[in-house]
């Protein structure tokens, strides 16, 4: 139905503590006036401190999510973030196969900013070979895209290339991270399109520890925008400045790596 009001996936894991996983893509969602929904991959005990622990649930569990949603719902854009193994990666895969729910993308999430693994490493092939070739959109971190592309990064030349490479395992649209870049003064991102240009997205540093789920934000509005029907630079642009605002207007939650503020660029926050 064409008129249907805009419906979105995040395929993900939780986080207890509310700033990342599926807390901040729903969040974010909320915010850019989509209708969240939501697959459980795996659930984590977390905060602001790290990850204490997590489980990922069973396989069947999560195909009767996928199959729930598809016999009700009419997503518009989904994305991936913590998939937890390989088995889960290649079960996530299936069913994104075997539905449609529009543009797909990817946050190949992998280490949590307190160090916690969130994909076992032997993942990280299943994650290149299945799920790279299936994304509109992959938007990997620096330590992301250097392990999907096992090349070093260490310049922003390096970021272009990886991007090339990138899209040369199956990638349409990237977005290489700069946010683990040491630059002090700006937080830049490269974008690569499916049709060959490409551009820099660049705001500036924040120097704060309030940083938790920053990957999940921008990916999951970038979902928002394209469900609405924007196209992939729009998407992308649009995301860059949510989740600046979000960085640049910190709450005070937790005692670790805080969460951003996810009203802010409502507010008129910072962009
Ligand atoms: N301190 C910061 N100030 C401003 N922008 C930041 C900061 N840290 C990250 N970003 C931005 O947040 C987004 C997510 O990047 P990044 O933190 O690298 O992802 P991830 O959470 O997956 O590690 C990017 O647009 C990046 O440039
Ligand atoms: C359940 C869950 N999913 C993803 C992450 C990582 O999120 P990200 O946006 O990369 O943020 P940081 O971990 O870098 O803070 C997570 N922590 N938990």
């Amino acid at each position: 139905m064409a008129n249907e009001f805009p419906q979105t996936l995040t395929i993900a894991g939780t986080d207890s503590g509310g700033g990342a996983g599926v807390m901040a893509d729903l969040k974010t969602m909320q915010e850019r006036n989509v209708f969240g929904t939501a697959v459980i991959v795996a659930v984590t005990a977390q905060n602001t401190l790290g990850v204490q622990d997590f489980m990922a649930l069973p396989q069947k569990l999560i195909d009767e999510q996928f199959a729930s949603l598809a016999a009700d719902l009419k997503v518009r854009a989904c994305k991936t973030g913590m998939l937890a193994d390989a088995e889960h990666v290649h079960g996530v895969v299936e069913n994104l196969k075997r539905y449609d729910f529009g543009p797909l993308t990817v946050d190949p999430v992998m280490i949590a900013k307190g160090g916690a693994a969130l994909l076992a490493d032997d993942a990280v092939e299943t994650v290149r070979n299945e799920l790279v070739p299936l994304a509109d959109v992959l938007t990997p971190n620096l330590p992301e895209a250097e392990r999907l592309t096992s090349q070093e990064i260490t310049s922003a030349v390096g970021m272009e290339q990886a991007a090339v490479a990138l899209q040369d395992l199956g990638a349409s649209n990237v977005v290489i991270k700069g946010g683990h870049e040491a630059t002090p003064d700006q937080a830049s991102d490269f974008v690569l399109l499916a049709d060959g240009r490409s551009f820099w997205l660049t705001a500036p540093r924040v120097d704060t520890v309030r940083t938790h789920g920053t990957g999940d934000t921008l990916s999951s509005c970038i979902t928002a925008e394209l469900a609405k029907g924007a196209d992939f630079e729009s998407a992308i642009r649009v995301a860059k400045d949510y989740v600046t605002a979000a960085i640049a207007n910190p709450i005070a939650v937790g005692h670790g790596h805080g969460p951003l503020n996810h009203w802010a660029y409502r507010q008129g926050g910072a962009e």
